[in-house]
């Protein structure tokens, strides 16, 4: 049984899909409670792209096509969780280790519909490790251009990303500028992408309480 407040945000974000849309949908625990839920509720829709292989594999189980981003062009819609979120709807992500495939699903939609429970909203983003995914490698060349910005990696051993790359996860990074921050971590060579989603932020959160009420926010 998922945490009250994601379920509550999951079961919000059910209002925003029209039939025979075509859906981006994120990773994680409130997005899988959003999927059964969808299943569930008899909505038709037209397919989905996935931002992660369990994503993938959640959606067909529930008869739900997949679809190539290659292949859909730009979508309406995306929904994803997030770890953190500031009033301006910029958040962190990569918990999951999806960051990247997110990242692009969320650029490739219209509007990006972000689901989290109350423990999620912060007023500075930087509470919760910044994840970036790193190509092999370069892992310890990306750990120490980390370090010399002023942070802490620390591997995430055992875990590969669906792209087959590894994840840092960075700790004391003071995000008083998301947007700045995100470009210069993704200019080190080698790295993918990171978990800010800044230049990209949700163009709506639902807030999820634990009894059952659901704030809806636009950015500040
Ligand atoms: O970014 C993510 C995965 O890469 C998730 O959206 C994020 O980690 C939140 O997960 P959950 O819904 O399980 O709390």
């Amino acid at each position: 049984m998922a945490h009250p407040g994601k379920q509550a945000a999951a079961l919000a974000a059910l209002e925003y899909v029209e039939n025979d849309a075509l859906l981006g949908v994120g990773t994680g625990s409130t997005v899988n409670v959003f999927i059964d839920a969808l299943a569930a509720s008899g909505r038709r829709i037209s397919g989905a792209v996935a931002s992660s292989e369990a994503t993938a594999e959640r959606l067909k189980s529930h008869g739900i096509e997949v679809l190539d981003l290659n292949i859909t062009g730009q979508l309406e819609l995306y929904i994803d969780g997030a770890d953190e979120s500031n009033p301006a709807l910029q958040l962190i992500k990569g918990g999951g280790g999806a960051l990247t495939r997110e990242k692009i699903i969320a650029s490739a939609s219209r509007q990006f519909i972000c689901i989290v429970d109350q423990s999620k909203r912060v007023d500075i983003l930087g509470e919760f490790p910044l994840p970036i995914e790193v190509l092999p490698m370069a892992r310890s060349f990306v750990a120490r251009e980390i370090v010399r910005m002023g942070a802490d990696p620390e591997f995430r051993e055992a875990a590969r990303t669906d792209n087959g790359n590894i994840i840092l996860d960075c700790y004391g990074f003071s995000i008083t500028d998301p947007i700045a921050l995100e470009a210069a971590i993704n200019a080190i060579p080698g790295v993918l992408t990171n978990g800010l989603f800044a230049a990209r932020a949700a163009d709506l959160l639902l807030v999820g309480h634990d009894d059952g009420q659901v704030d809806t926010v636009k950015p500040a």
